[in-house]
């Protein structure tokens, strides 16, 4: 593995053990955050980075940029996990700033995930312009709705699931020991998904408290079905607002809520939204076409309280990125895919059908030229290619491909990436 050679007198390189306090207050001066560090963040991340994939830019010995990347799993549309390098951590001190130091690091990233084999890169921008240059497109977008629970129409009277499941709450140690199992069969059916560790459910469940991020128990509910399997999950937290008048005006915050069939995620929102003293349900970050709003008898009652682009993909291998998923339609398509970084251009024929795709390189002429970005966006199925020819960012080199692109890629429901890493 080469290093990007300097062009400054500023060395990029993997860190050692020894600079690991080093990396953390670069890392936290990047983020605007105090640069003190504790012996309990230190701690932590010496268990959970790994030092080869962790890098820091050095200027007389000190610390000034910080990028760390890790093994992940992404689900494809239809259910297959892909080996993804995910992207952190990434900051630049402000004294340092423009002068390539991101670019060189993230070269050498992704040189080495390209090398190791991965399928794609992911990471969630901290702000939009950044990433599109590195060859990344937004891939999957997250709504949050903020529900008036008092316009909801939903009967004052709702005592539960009328299906025959119902809805407990559980603590931290039940949501350990069912959490895992469920979010692994969630990783199957929901494309966008990314894998959660042991460590994510330790952090997310209170185990693991990070110095600088408090905690607040939340409260957890499964929804079980009549036979007792567990096939949904909520965890959210109440504040605590009371009205002048002392009435309570509670905004439930959903902080999780992930769930396997129709009946639990109906559940749950139905739960979340009829406990008393609840004026207001937060909805946290969902999938744009998530059913939430319209689970209401009167989806008016639920306002779009934001809408971000959330996942970002950067495919480094396009023949098995678009093996790796399932078509919802039957057709070919000779994509002309440039990537100017070189990790992964070039002419590929896509065979697509209920059965699967195949993909190999071609001398065919293209029906359709896109950036390495453009096609990260189609891939999960979430984006247009009619929409994206446009805006000029595909090129239809046959009339009437990018319809034939968008039955092939598109999918009937939205990828989703509940987490944040
Ligand atoms: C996955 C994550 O961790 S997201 C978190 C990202 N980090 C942050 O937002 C923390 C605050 N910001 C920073 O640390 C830095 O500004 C970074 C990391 C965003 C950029 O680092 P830099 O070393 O300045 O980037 P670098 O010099 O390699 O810039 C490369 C190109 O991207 C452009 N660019 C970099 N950052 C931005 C930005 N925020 N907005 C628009 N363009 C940008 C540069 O102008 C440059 O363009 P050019 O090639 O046309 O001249």
């Amino acid at each position: 593995m080469t290093f990007v050679p300097a062009r400054t007198g500023i060395d990029v390189r993997p860190i050692t053990e020894a600079e690991i306090p080093d990396w953390i207050r670069a890392r936290h001066t990047g983020f605007l955050r105090s640069p003190e560090v504790s012996e309990a963040e230190i701690a932590d991340r010496s268990r959970n980075i790994v030092l080869s994939r962790t890098l820091g830019a050095f200027d007389a010995g000190r610390c000034v940029a910080t990028f760390r990347s890790f093994a992940q799993e992404l689900t494809a549309v239809g259910g297959a996990a892909v080996p993804a390098d995910a992207v952190s951590n990434v900051t630049v001190t402000a004294t340092h700033r423009r002068r390539g130091l991101l670019t060189r690091m993230m070269a050498h990233d992704l040189a080495a995930a390209k090398e190791r084999g991965d399928v794609v890169a992911t990471l969630l921008a901290a702000e939009y312009p950044i990433y599109g240059r590195f060859g990344f497109g937004p891939a999957t977008w997250n709504t949050e709705w903020t529900v008036d629970v008092t316009r909801t129409g939903l009967d004052p009277r709702w005592s539960g699931p009328e299906d025959g499941g119902r809805v407990d709450l559980v603590d931290g140690d039940d949501v350990r020991k069912l959490g895992p199992e469920l979010h692994e069969r969630l990783r199957r059916i929901q494309h966008g998904v990314i894998d959660r560790s042991e460590y994510w459910w330790q952090l997310n469940t209170g185990v693991v408290r990070l110095p600088g991020t408090p905690w607040t128990e939340p409260f957890y509910v499964v929804y079980r079905a009549a036979d007792g399997t567990v096939e949904g999950l909520a965890a959210y937290v109440c504040d605590e607002t009371w009205s002048e008048a002392k009435q309570p005006r509670i905004t439930a915050t959903v902080k999780d809520l992930i769930a396997v069939t129709p009946a639990a995620e109906r559940a749950l929102w139905l739960y979340v939204c009829s406990v008393d003293w609840v004026v207001r349900v937060k909805s946290g970050r969902r999938a744009p076409d998530d059913l939430l709003p319209l689970l209401l008898p009167d989806p008016r009652a639920a306002a779009v309280t934001a809408q971000a682009d959330g996942l970002w993909v950067r495919i480094l291998d396009v023949r098995r990125a678009l093996e790796a998923r399932t078509y919802e339609g039957t057709g070919t398509l000779v994509l002309e895919v440039v990537d100017p970084a070189g990790l992964t251009g070039g002419r590929f024929r896509l065979q697509a059908s209920a059965d699967g795709g195949s993909c190999t390189p071609t001398t065919e002429g293209a029906d359709l030229t896109l950036g390495v970005g453009e096609l990260a966006t189609l891939w999960l199925g979430d984006e247009s290619a009619v929409r994206l020819a446009a805006l000029g960012r595909v090129q239809e080199e046959r009339a009437g491909a990018a319809r034939v692109a968008d039955a092939l890629l598109r999918t009937s429901r939205r990828p989703w990436c509940p987490d944040l890493f």
